[in-house]
């Protein structure tokens, strides 16, 4: 299994990652400490502004490019996320929560070196190796909140396409083999000749769906794997098939998984090993799912009995 080590995010930082440990972060130190030995995907004090161009009365009449809307007022920065630090290794589910509008898919465009319009700082390694654009093509896979597929492809098809774009090396034999492994650890084996379908022509259901974009991902045989919302869409029991079904994933093939949750069911929250819980762009908890009720008691925030802890620990940071 390859690995990746600390990545800066910015293409000339200005700070070392001795510096952050200098300044006392202590995600920073262990990773120093760790010599970047570990299959381990590591985000350090990771902050992302965004430059606001403020729109002129004319903007609205006249399409200007945001940079030339300004007219004269002063732009203004918002900083979204800020010195978050967090890791997940091989064989981990690393779940991001947070209220609307906490940072989540900001964190998650970050991670996937995705900056936008705005500027990230800090580091980003791979096991212990800075993650650029180019580590990020060979060992990283992005599965979007919505599924990409091709309507009239069927499951099979799709796989095919991706290996053929992915691992071209394949003989056709090998190939094949390959694509049944895929459907069979992904549970796609009995509609591996299912169209994807859409809203008009009906074909694979939503679970379905999200299982073959995983396999796409799959394919590629990353060692991270980032999803956006991977359960959205889809109904409780749906939910939670496919977070066990990608925590089986992760432990089988050795991947870290990094997935952004709006609101998981307590069943759901099972499955998540790690949890990095965001609000208004800053950490309230990063640790252990399985440790998040004593931190909340540690907090004063004793769980109710019978409370699903995502839910109560959300609704105590949206308090
Ligand atoms: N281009 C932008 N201009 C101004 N503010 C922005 C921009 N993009 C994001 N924001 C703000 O940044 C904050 C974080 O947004 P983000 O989309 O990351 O939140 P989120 O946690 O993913 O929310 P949701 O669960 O609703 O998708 C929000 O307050 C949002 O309004």
């Amino acid at each position: 299994m390859t690995s990746v080590a600390a990545v800066p995010l910015q293409s000339q930082p200005t700070v070392s990652l001795q510096d952050f440990a200098n300044r006392g972060s202590r995600e920073a130190a262990r990773k120093l400490r760790s010599g970047g030995e570990q299959t381990e995907l590591a985000f350090i004090e990771c902050s992302y502004t965004l430059t606001i161009a403020p729109k002129s009365r004319w903007a609205k009449f006249v399409p200007l490019p945001a940079a030339e809307r300004c007219c004269g007022a002063k732009a203004t920065e918002k900083r979204l996320v800020s010195n978050v630090s967090a890791s997940v290794s091989a064989g981990h589910v690393l779940a991001v929560m947070g209220p609307s509008g906490a940072g989540k898919t900001t964190m998650l465009n970050m991670l996937t070196l995705d900056p936008g319009s705005g500027n990230a700082t800090g580091f980003l390694t791979l096991n212990g190796h800075p993650l650029t654009p180019a580590l990020y093509a060979q060992h990283c896979a992005y599965v979007t909140q919505q599924d990409l597929l091709w309507t009239f492809l069927t499951c099979r098809e799709h796989l095919r396409m991706a290996l053929d774009l992915y691992r071209p090396s394949l003989s056709a034999k090998e190939r094949e083999t390959a694509i049944d492994d895929l459907l069979d650890s992904t549970g796609l084996m009995s509609c591996q000749h299912t169209k994807a379908g859409n809203m008009f022509f009906r074909g694979l259901s939503g679970g379905q769906k999200r299982r073959l974009s995983l396999a796409i991902a799959l394919a590629k045989r990353p060692s991270v794997i980032f999803l956006d919302e991977p359960t959205s869409g889809l109904d409780s029991a749906a939910s939670a098939k496919i977070m066990k079904f990608m925590k089986e994933i992760a432990m089988q093939a050795n991947i870290a998984i990094v997935c952004t949750i709006h609101q998981p069911s307590a069943s759901v929250f099972e499955g998540f090993d790690d949890t990095l819980i965001l609000s208004s762009g800053r950490i309230a908890y990063f640790g252990p799912a399985a440790q998040l009720a004593q931190h909340l008691k540690g907090v004063g925030r004793e769980l109710p009995a019978n409370a699903n802890p995502a839910e109560y620990a959300l609704d105590v940071v949206n308090a």
